[in-house]
C-alpha cells in the first residue's frame, strides 16, 4: 500500500478568522503536491496543521500505510535561522536525527552531498550565511529520511544557484520515495515539479 498524508475537511480559524474551511489535502509517496495562494492565504498554517504543530479547527490528518513512528515528517523552513538551534553548530544540526534513532552519520559525506564545505560544520548559525545553514538543513533531511517532507518556500532565502541546488536535493528525496509537500509563490516551480496543486486563492 502507498504511504499517504492525508488531510480531510481541514478548517483553519484565528479568533474570528477563518482561515480556510474544509480543504482536502493529500501527498501520496514519491509525488509532490504544491500549495500556492497569496499572501496570508494559509500556506504555512496548512504545513504547520500537516505537520501536528497546529491543531486544525475542524478536519483530520492521518498517515495512511504506515507505521507511526517519530520523524516520519520532516519539516524545511523559509528561514532557517529560525528554526535552527543558535547554540548547536551545524554538524550536530545535520547530525542529531542519526544520533535520536542511535545510528552512525558520515557528515562530511552529507555536507558533500548538499554542497557545504566541511570546514563550516563547526561554525554555528550565525556564523554561516543563509544558503550555507539551509543547504544544512537539507542534509539534516537527508539523514532523517522522513517519509514525508514539507518545503515552506524553501528556496525564497537563496540566490538562484543555491535555489537550484535545494530543488534537486528535495527532488532527490522524493525519487528516493518521500512525499513533499511544497509551498512555493514561484509557479514555473509548482507547474515543473508538482503532481498535484492546492490553490488557497481558488476556493
Ligand atoms: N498564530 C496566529 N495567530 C493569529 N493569526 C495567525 C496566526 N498564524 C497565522 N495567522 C493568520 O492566519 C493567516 C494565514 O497565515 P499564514 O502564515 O498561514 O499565511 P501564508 O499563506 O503562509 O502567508 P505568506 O505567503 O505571507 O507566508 C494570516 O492572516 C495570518 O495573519
Amino acid at each position: 500500500m502507498t504511504a499517504t498524508l492525508v488531510g480531510s475537511g481541514l478548517t483553519a480559524r484565528f479568533g474570528d478568522r477563518e482561515v480556510f474551511t474544509d480543504l482536502e489535502v493529500a501527498v501520496d509517496a514519491g509525488s509532490i503536491t504544491g500549495v500556492v495562494g497569496r499572501s496570508g492565504s494559509g500556506k504555512t498554517t496548512l504545513l504547520r496543521i500537516l505537520a501536528g504543530l497546529t491543531e486544525p479547527a475542524a478536519g483530520t490528518v492521518e498517515q495512511r500505510g504506515l507505521e507511526p513512528r517519530p520523524g516520519t515528517i520532516g519539516l524545511l523552513a523559509q528561514h532557517p535561522r529560525v528554526v535552527a538551534n543558535p547554540r548547536w553548530t551545524l554538524r550536530r544540526i545535520v547530525a542529531e536525527p542519526a544520533a535520536i534513532g542511535r545510528r552512525d552519520c558520515d557528515t562530511e559525506a552529507i555536507a558533500a552531498r548538499v554542497g557545504l564545505n566541511p570546514a563550516l560544520l563547526d561554525r554555528f548559525p550565525s556564523q554561516v550565511s543563509d544558503g550555507q545553514l539551509q543547504r544544512a538543513c537539507v542534509g539534516r533531511l537527508l539523514v532523517q529520511a522522513p517519509k514525508f517532507v514539507l518545503c515552506d518556500e524553501p528556496t525564497a532565502m537563496l540566490d538562484p544557484v543555491s535555489a537550484r541546488a535545494v530543488i534537486g536535493l528535495l527532488q532527490e528525496l522524493v525519487d528516493d520515495g518521500a512525499g513533499m509537500v511544497l509551498v512555493s509563490h514561484q509557479r514555473r516551480i509548482i507547474e515543473a515539479r508538482c503532481d498535484r496543486v492546492v490553490d488557497l486563492d481558488a476556493r
